[in-house]
């Protein structure tokens, strides 16, 4: 065999010596199958979009193949179409197959809620947004943001908006020795920067700066935008992706464009590469973390992770575990600096995972609401 290289048709042989085996057990392979992404998820129909990558994307709506229903579809996948892929008028394609999920972003109603559901798939950015002032930003939300994104290996971006009106720094030492992407944005100040005309006529500008280095911080991936109501997620979402969904203020007068589905989609961003896509999570304010395990939130804490081998068996490493190791260990000499405080943040975090909130009850609504 030595110098033997294989080829396409040697598949194809060790192929038909298999074809003695009965047919009907084996699943319709659909190799005629396009592959999609699936953007939108209304009512059983399923808006997916053909050739990202190309020139010419085209969007296709589809239903699902009877033998995948039981198995979710969610925006962000990739999925397998068969049928009419052309995108006409009036055509519906058929989803046969899901392809294999980079991540899933997952949700429990709230932490006591056994069901979970998958709300995202192949998302590799989690964008928790947060304002700056108005409304005050909550340690709570951002510390459950984390948890969830680290649990579904998803890498977490904090976005904070209007820093024209307050000064975002404070905040973000909060995240200090976590490491955690950060951005913030503004409002634009130059009056004559307007939105184009009939675009996002409802929404206030962004500066064009925070803009661009949103872009680039999005630019080929897959980003989630999260956030409670009112810190101008849906401003920032319409100034990327020139979408029109209604932001506070304009459509309590109007009434207009308020959408009413809460399931997420994805939506394309000018000027970034094929690939990048932002997903809108309209009314969901937070993921409840029933389905974490704690391991794997300490997991994300490599430093902390080797010290824990001398912690009592079944220690939960919170403040008042007794005898855990990690609370000497933090301060010998061998740990940096910013240990003591990472382990501060591993406990909130631990707390949060849990649905402890060590801040009263407000905070449990932001963290936990879900409208
Ligand atoms: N000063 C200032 N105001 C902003 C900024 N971004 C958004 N806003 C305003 O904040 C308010 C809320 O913005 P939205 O985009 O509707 O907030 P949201 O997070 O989508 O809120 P929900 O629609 O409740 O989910 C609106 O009045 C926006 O004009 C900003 O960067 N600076
Ligand atoms: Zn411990």
């Amino acid at each position: 065999m030595a110098g033997r290289t294989w080829d396409e048709s040697d598949v194809r042989i060790r192929a038909n010596k298999r074809g003695s085996r009965p047919r009907t057990k084996q699943r319709p392979s659909h190799e005629d199958a396009v592959v999609a992404r699936v953007v939108a998820v209304d009512r059983g129909r399923y808006t997916c979009v053909v050739a990202e990558d190309g020139p010419q994307p085209r969007t296709v709506l589809c239903v699902r193949a009877k033998e995948l229903r039981r198995q979710p579809v969610v925006p962000g996948d990739l999925v397998g179409v068969v049928g009419d892929v052309t995108g006409a008028p009036d055509t519906l394609a058929r989803i046969v197959r899901i392809e294999p999920r980079s991540t899933v972003l997952r949700r429990s109603a709230d932490d006591t809620d056994p069901v979970e559901r998958v709300i995202v798939a192949n998302a590799d950015r989690l964008v928790l947004v947060l304002a700056a002032a108005s409304p005050t930003p909550r340690t709570g939300f951002v510390d459950r943001g984390l948890v969830a994104a680290w649990d579904a290996d998803i890498t977490p971006v904090v976005c904070m908006t209007k820093s024209d009106l307050a000064d975002p720094a404070e905040f973000l030492r909060y995240l200090h020795d976590l490491d955690v992407l950060t951005i913030s944005t503004q409002r634009a100040t130059d009056r004559g920067q307007r939105p184009e005309a009939g675009l996002h006529e409802q929404s206030l500008a962004i500066s064009e700066e925070s803009l661009n280095r949103l872009r680039d911080l999005l630019d080929g991936h897959v980003s989630v935008f999260l956030g409670p109501s009112g810190v101008g997620k849906s401003t920032l979402v319409n100034a990327l992706t020139g979408a029109e969904r209604a932001t506070g203020g304009v459509n309590d007068v109007t009434g207009r464009g308020r959408h009413t589905s809460s399931s997420a989609r994805a939506l394309t961003v000018p000027g970034t590469s094929p690939g990048t896509w932002v997903v809108d999570t309209p009314g969901i304010r937070s993921l409840g973390l029933a389905h974490v395990a704690e391991e794997d939130l300490l997991n994300a804490f490599t430093d902390l992770v080797p010290a824990t081998a001398e912690c009592p068996r079944g220690c939960l490493h919170t403040a008042d575990s007794p005898g855990c190791a990690l609370d000497a260990w933090v301060h010998r000499p061998e740990a940096s600096p910013a240990a003591p405080h990472r382990l501060e943040s591993l406990r909130r975090l631990l707390a949060a995972s849990r649905g402890e909130t060590p801040r009263g009850d407000s905070e449990k609504r932001l963290g936990q609401g879900i409208t």
